[in-house]
């Protein structure tokens, strides 16, 4: 028969529904009360009430479970080291905005090779974060189709929402209704007004059409989320970390009624891209917090247990702990980079005697 539906569209399929599997991969009890400790420790920072310093470390983007396991025993061991200072929170990003086409994260495409097998991508990537939350490491997450949010939400202590979709009302009605503080960033050309207005935006309430618990469309009513924050990432390939950004920032935030608690991503137009420059954006943010910059709440930092990039080749696996999306920082580096923010934090403190 003649249809004017679907013209586009090559083919479509069931997919399980949030509640099933969920239900296959259940939070334990032990694994909610770490994640809901995780968020209430982020929210304590974001409001000053912790003199803490949130570090969201972790890859780019994670190709390779056991890999990612690695990292997370690695980066969990050091979490423990450095704990009166420091809250880390892993980067375990599934999800990829891309600027163009290209691999969308694992999972849209947990095989990589453009087989797609989403159902398979959601199951690995639900088992991983609940294993990373078994450990007693607090998981971060790009937060981008908003029906995937549904399956690992759960599990989630911090989420982004990224450059590329921080202006869109749909990802801000998703902010609204996030049960873990949210941070939008910047838009790619490095303005912050785009972001400042979700955030004002996230934290009001919202209706919208979304998915429910067995699949089914339903609609959302939500109470707003008040801690949505602002993420820099730079733009147009300068820096936006600067105290000069800051107190332009700050300014912009105050006149927008939001209380300015800002964490610096070192990576991206931040590092114009390159991994070896990261470093220079975080021993920044830490001589303006030396300085008395306190609306500096954390930074981010793209990070994987061997430095740089490798591209996606058909046919081999690719190694397993370099990213295949952004460069990343190698171990070696995060370790040294996290032991000296904890030293200088001390300092900032005053509490380095003794050590
Ligand atoms: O963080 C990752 C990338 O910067 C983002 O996904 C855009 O990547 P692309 O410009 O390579 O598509
Ligand atoms: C895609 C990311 O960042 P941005 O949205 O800032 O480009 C990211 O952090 O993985």
């Amino acid at each position: 028969m003649i249809s004017s539906n679907n013209i586009n569209i090559a083919s479509r399929s069931v997919l399980s529904s949030p509640g099933a599997i969920r239900s296959e991969l259940p939070l334990s009890l032990d694994a909610v009360i770490k994640v809901m400790e995780a968020r209430q420790e982020i929210c304590d920072i974001l409001d000053g009430k912790s003199k803490k310093f949130m570090m969201i470390v972790g890859p780019c983007s994670i190709h390779d479970p056991e890999a990612a396991i690695e990292y997370a025993e690695r980066l969990k061991a050091l979490s423990e080291e450095v704990k009166d200072r420091i809250l880390i929170v892993m980067r375990v990003y599934f999800e990829k905005p891309r600027t163009t086409v290209g691999w969308k994260g694992l999972i849209y495409d947990p095989d990589l090779n453009k087989s797609y097998n989403i159902e398979k991508g959601i199951f690995i990537a639900r088992k991983l974060m609940l294993r990373i939350v078994d450990l007693g490491l607090p998981v971060a997450t790009e937060m981008l189709d908003p029906i995937i949010a549904q399956y690992i939400a759960d599990a989630v202590a911090w989420s982004a929402i990224g450059a590329r979709t921080t202006e869109a009302q749909t990802h801000r009605q998703l902010g609204s209704g996030l049960s873990m503080p949210v941070g939008f960033k910047n838009a790619t050309d490095g303005t912050f007004q785009t972001a400042i207005d979700a955030i004002s935006t996230a934290r009001s309430e919202h209706s919208f059409i979304g998915v429910l618990e067995d699949g089914h469309v339903g609609v959302f009513r939500t109470r707003g989320n008040p801690y949505a924050h602002i993420v820099l990432r730079g733009g147009s390939g300068q820096p936006n970390y600067g105290a000069e950004h800051i107190a332009f920032l700050k300014v912009a935030m105050r006149k927008a009624g939001i209380k300015p608690a800002i964490v610096v991503d070192c990576s991206h137009a931040n590092s114009n891209k390159n991994y070896k420059n990261q470093h220079i954006a975080l021993e920044d943010v830490l001589r303006q917090i030396a300085d008395g910059e306190d609306a500096l709440t954390g930074v981010m930092l793209e990070s994987n247990l061997l430095p740089g990039s490798q591209k996606i080749q058909a046919g081999c696996r690719p190694d397993p702990g370099i990213s295949i999306t952004d460069s990343c920082i190698g171990w070696d580096e995060t370790a040294e980079l996290i032991r000296r923010t904890h030293e200088a934090l001390g300092k900032i403190h005053g509490e380095n005697s003794g050590e």
